[in-house]
C-alpha cells in the first residue's frame, strides 16, 4: 500500500482552494477533486499550479497522513480515484467537546467536508467553542448543547457520535484509576445515545477504554438497541504512534508505515504486531523489545511530560479525527476502508478485542484475521500475557453495567 497511491477528498478540497492539481508522484497521475468540494476556497491562483503534494505548505502530507492512513490492504493497479465522496453530507457530535481532546478534534473535523452539522455537547463552555469554532469558513455548521434537556436535539438524527467526555489520568496513575468516574459518564452518555440516535456510529475514547467499550455494549442491550458493528473503542492513537516511533527508528518515510496493533487500550493490553509491520521490515529481538514497550507506555510518556495538566489531547485528536474520516467515507460508500478498533470480537476467546476491521455503512464488516495468524514467538507470549489483564477489564465493565440496571430496577420498583 502506498498512501501516495490513495485517492483523499481532504487533500483534493485543500488543494482546490488553491487552484492547485495535486500530482501522484508515483502514478504521475493528475486529478480533479469533485466539484462540491470547491466551497471552501480561500487562496486563488490565476491558473493551475502543479505541486509536490507532500511539500506543499498548504499541508498535503498532514492530511494525506489524516485522511488516507486508513488502511488499504487490497493491492491496487491504479491509483484509487474512482470513489467521489459526496460532500457535506454526515452529522458529527462530540460529547465531551469543551475538553482537551474535544476542541482540537471539533477543529479537525470541522475540516472536514464530508460533515455538514457538528453538535457540540459538554458540561461545560461549550457555547464558547462553538462560537469560536462556527467562524471558520468550512461548509459544516457547529451547534451547541449542554444538559440532558439538550441531548435530544443534539443527538437527534446524528451519524457518528464520539465520545472524549470523562477525566484525564494524572501522573502516578493508571487507566483502571479513571474506572469510578468515567463508567458512570460513559453510561449517561450511551443512554442517550441509545434513544436519540440508536442507529449511529459509536466512537468510545473515554477511558478505561477497555472497560468503558463494554460498559457501552451493556448499555445498548439494555436499551434494546445493541449493533455489536456499530460500537468501537477509538485505539487509533495506538497506530498513529507505533506508526511515529516505528518510521523513526528505521528511517523509513512515515507516511508509508502501517502497524497494526490489537488486544486492548492501556498498558501490556496493547500489542502492535512488528511482525507484520508495512513495508516489511527487519527488526533485532532488542528493537521489538525496546518498540513495543514504547509503544505500550506512550500514553503514559505524555502524561509524565505534562506533569498533572492532563494526557494526550493533540495526537488523540489527530487519531480521532482519521477514525471519524474513515468511519464517515464508510458511510458514504467507500468500500476499501480499514481500521484497528477495540470491538466485540470472535478472533480471540476474549469478548472484546482490538484488531484491523473493514469498515462498511452498517459498521464492522470484517475481521482481518490474519492479524492474529502466524505472530512471532514474541508476540504470541505477549497475546498470552495480555488475555487475563484485559479479560479483568472487560468484566469489571460488564459488572457494573448489570449492576447499575439492577440498582436502578430496584429504585424503580
Ligand atoms: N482512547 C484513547 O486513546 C485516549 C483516551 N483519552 C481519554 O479521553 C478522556 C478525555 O480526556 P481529555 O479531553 O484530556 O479530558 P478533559 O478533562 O480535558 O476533557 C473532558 C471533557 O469532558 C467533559 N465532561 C465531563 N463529564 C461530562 C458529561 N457527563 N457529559 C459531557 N461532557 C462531560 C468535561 O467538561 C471536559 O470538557 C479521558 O478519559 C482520557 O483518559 C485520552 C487520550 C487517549
Ligand atoms: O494515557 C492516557 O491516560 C491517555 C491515553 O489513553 C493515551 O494517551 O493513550
Amino acid at each position: 500500500m502506498s498512501a501516495m497511491s490513495t485517492f483523499s477528498p481532504c487533500l483534493g478540497s485543500y488543494c482546490t482552494q488553491a487552484g492547485l492539481v495535486t500530482k501522484n508522484k508515483q502514478s504521475g497521475m493528475s486529478f480533479n477533486p469533485p466539484k462540491p468540494l470547491q466551497r471552501f476556497s480561500g487562496l486563488k491562483a490565476m491558473s493551475p499550479i502543479e505541486i509536490e503534494s507532500e511539500n506543499s505548505f498548504l499541508g498535503g502530507g498532514i492530511h494525506r497522513a489524516l485522511h488516507t492512513t486508513s488502511l488499504k490492504l487490497a493491492p491496487r493497479r491504479k491509483p484509487a480515484n474512482h470513489f467521489q465522496p459526496r460532500a457535506s453530507t454526515f452529522k458529527v457530535a462530540i460529547l465531551g467537546a469543551a475538553g482537551g481532546i474535544g476542541q482540537p478534534l471539533a477543529l479537525l473535523i470541522k475540516m472536514s467536508p464530508l460533515v455538514s452539522s457538528l453538535h457540540l455537547y459538554d458540561i461545560a463552555s461549550v457555547k464558547g467553542v462553538a462560537a469560536d469554532l462556527s467562524h471558520c469558513n468550512t461548509p459544516s455548521k457547529v451547534l451547541d448543547f449542554t444538559g440532558p434537556s439538550e441531548f435530544a436535539n443534539c443527538l437527534k438524527g446524528v451519524d457518528v457520535v464520539v465520545i472524549p467526555a470523562g477525566v484525564p489520568r494524572k501522573p502516578g496513575m493508571t487507566r483502571d484509576d479513571l474506572f469510578n468516574i468515567n463508567a458512570s459518564i460513559v453510561k449517561t452518555l450511551v443512554e442517550a445515545v441509545a434513544v436519540h440516535c440508536p442507529d449511529a456510529f459509536i466512537l468510545i475514547i473515554s477511558n478505561p477504554v477497555n472497560s468503558t467499550v463494554p460498559i457501552a455494549a451493556e448499555v445498548l442491550k439494555q436499551k434494546g438497541v445493541y449493533d455489536p458493528k456499530k460500537l468501537f473503542g477509538v485505539t487509533t492513537l495506538d497506530v498513529v504512534r507505533a506508526n511515529t516511533f516505528v518510521a523513526t527508528k528505521k528511517n523509513l518515510k512515515i507516511i508509508d508505515v502501517d502497524v497494526p496493533v490489537i488486544g486492548g487500550h492501556a498498558g501490556i493490553t496493547i500489542l502492535p504486531l512488528l511482525s507484520k509491520v508495512r513495508p516489511s521490515v527487519h527488526f533485532t529481538d532488542g528493537e521489538v523489545q525496546e518498540l513495543t514497550a514504547r509503544i505500550q507506555n506512550a500514553g503514559t510518556e505524555v502524561v509524565e511530560a505534562k506533569a498533572g495538566a492532563g494526557s494526550a489531547t493533540l495526537s488523540m485528536a489527530y487519531a480521532a479525527a482519521r477514525f471519524v474520516e474513515s468511519s464517515l467515507r464508510a458511510l458514504d460508500g467507500d468500500n476499501d476502508v480499514y481500521e484497528c478498533s477495540y470491538v466485540q470480537s470472535e478472533l480471540t476467546d476474549l469478548p472484546f478485542f482490538a484488531s484491523r476491521v473493514k469498515l462498511g455503512k452498517n459498521g464492522v464488516e470484517a475481521f482481518v484475521s490474519s492479524d492474529v495468524q502466524g505472530l512471532s514467538e514474541f508476540e504470541t507470549k505477549a497475546l498470552d500475557a495480555l488475555k487475563p489483564e484485559l479479560k479483568a477489564s472487560i468484566e469489571k465493565g460488564v459488572s457494573f453495567a448489570q449492576k447499575q440496571a439492577t440498582a436502578a430496577a430496584g429504585t424503580s420498583n
